[in-house]
């Protein structure tokens, strides 16, 4: 069930490879649901936060094809089957969906080596899930530092799937404390987002039937990217539905497949000139506290230059240059971002040219456990990295508590 690969110069090799192809798996099966009525199937969380068969079958899938090509490898993943225990009807779709996506998968792509995963049994789906969290490295208040592992969030934005818009499927590996590898999906990301700005135009200047209008043009819209960065070796770009040509023996092969090299925008004129991103549920970041950072930084709130986008595809938007800056901003005291949220966001803006840190400047550790310790995010070009930050905190000093 694993794959081999000659000795290849270039870092993580195998990992790449096995990450983008189990990614892309995973995109497909999601895809597929997010345009099915079933997909909103969705059981509710303790913490109140949706999960579908969708967010199961990807985290399984993702799990198991690493676990093949890299036994010893630990995980930390959102999902766990404690929320889906005695509930034989879901877990029946997930079997099914993951049998049903195996032969699409083979069929669209033609991969001519075996299966990357192994899921055959709704036990053995469940258990592979719960490698997610079965693990030393997820339990008590665990220090992660020097330890390799993977962190997975199988879909990204799962609002934003049941609403048939942005989510992402996001997997990072961490080595020597930092993120070494990271590959996102993003099945419903515009590959040209300018379309969207344009079609908004379009939308606001029409006057006929807007729905069918609306139908129209995002159907004829190219959807889909395969975001992938390696440390110290750039972030790229290739089409999310298109075969992943590697050969084992080239040692640049990112540049060598479909991958084009993305770059953040730089060299803007003047801070006005930044593009916002920000989440699109109210529930997750403070859009107030945005607003007034924004306003302090003299960008105004038009929808062009304000982006509002689910899941890291927020993060893929900035990497290739669709925005500048990413601001979250937290709602609460006491709510701690998960690591699967950000950490591969992290690697693919560092490596087109950007920086993350938290709502103080300070860089991210993504060791500390399931969760960053850390509060707010703010990713940007780098340009105004400095100036974002003061303005931040002059915001937050006159208005002491969050939202
Ligand atoms: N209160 C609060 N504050 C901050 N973040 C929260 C909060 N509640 C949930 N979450 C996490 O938000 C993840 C989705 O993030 P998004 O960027 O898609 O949200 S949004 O675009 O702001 O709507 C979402 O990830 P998924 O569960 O994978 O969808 C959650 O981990
Ligand atoms: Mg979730
Ligand atoms: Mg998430
Ligand atoms: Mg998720």
């Amino acid at each position: 069930m694993s794959f081999s690969v000659s000795s290849c110069p270039f870092p993580y090799y195998k990992e790449a490879l096995v990450a983008q192809l189990a990614v892309q798996k995973a995109s497909l099966l999601t895809k597929a649901l997010s345009e099915e009525l079933s997909s909103k199937n969705t059981l509710i969380k303790n913490d109140k936060s949706p999960v579908t068969v969708g967010d199961f079958a990807a985290q399984a899938i993702i799990i198991s094809s690493v676990i093949n090509n890299f036994p010893n490898d630990k995980f930390i993943a959102e999902e766990s089957s404690n929320d889906l225990v005695s509930n034989e009807y879901l877990t029946n779709q997930i079997l099914d969906k993951i049998l049903v996506n195996n032969v699409a998968f083979d069929h669209k792509f033609g991969y001519n080596h075996n299966r990357l995963d192994d899921l055959d049994s709704i036990d053995k789906i469940l258990n592979t899930i719960d490698l997610g969290s079965n693990n030393d490295l997820s339990k008590g208040d665990p220090d992660n530092r020097n330890k390799r592992f993977w962190t997975l969030d199988p879909i990204d934005g799962t609002k934003g799937f049941l609403r048939n818009d942005q989510f992402a499927i996001c997997l990072a590996l961490i080595e020597n404390n930092t993120v070494q590898l990271a590959v996102i999906g993003v099945p419903n990301l515009p590959v040209d987002l300018d379309q969207i700005l344009i079609n908004n135009d379009y939308i606001n200047n029409y006057n006929g039937d807007l729905n069918s209008f609306i139908k129209e043009k995002t159907s004829l819209i190219e959807k889909g990217g395969l975001f992938t960065a390696v440390k110290n070796n750039g972030a790229f770009f290739q089409p999310l539905f298109n075969k992943i040509n590697h050969t084992s023996d080239d040692s640049n092969f990112l540049q060598e497949s479909n991958s084009i090299k993305i770059n953040m925008r730089k060299d803007l004129n003047s801070i006005s000139d930044l593009i916002i991103c920000e989440g699109y549920e109210k529930g997750h970041s403070s859009h107030s506290t945005q607003s007034l950072i924004k306003s302090k930084l003299g960008i105004s709130n038009t929808p062009s230059n304000s982006l509002k986008i689910d899941s890291q595809a927020k993060y893929c938007c900035l990497s290739k240059g669709d925005a500048d800056v990413y601001l979250r901003l937290p709602i609460s005291e006491s709510y701690q971002e998960n690591i699967w949220d950000h950490a591969s966001g992290y690697l693919l803006i560092t490596e087109s040219g950007g920086t993350v840190t938290d709502m103080f400047g300070n860089d991210l550790d993504f060791t500390k456990g399931r969760t960053l310790k850390s509060k707010g995010i703010i990713a940007s070009n780098n340009q105004y990295h400095d100036q974002i930050i003061k303005a931040v905190s002059e915001v937050l000093n006159g208005k002491i508590v969050l939202q």
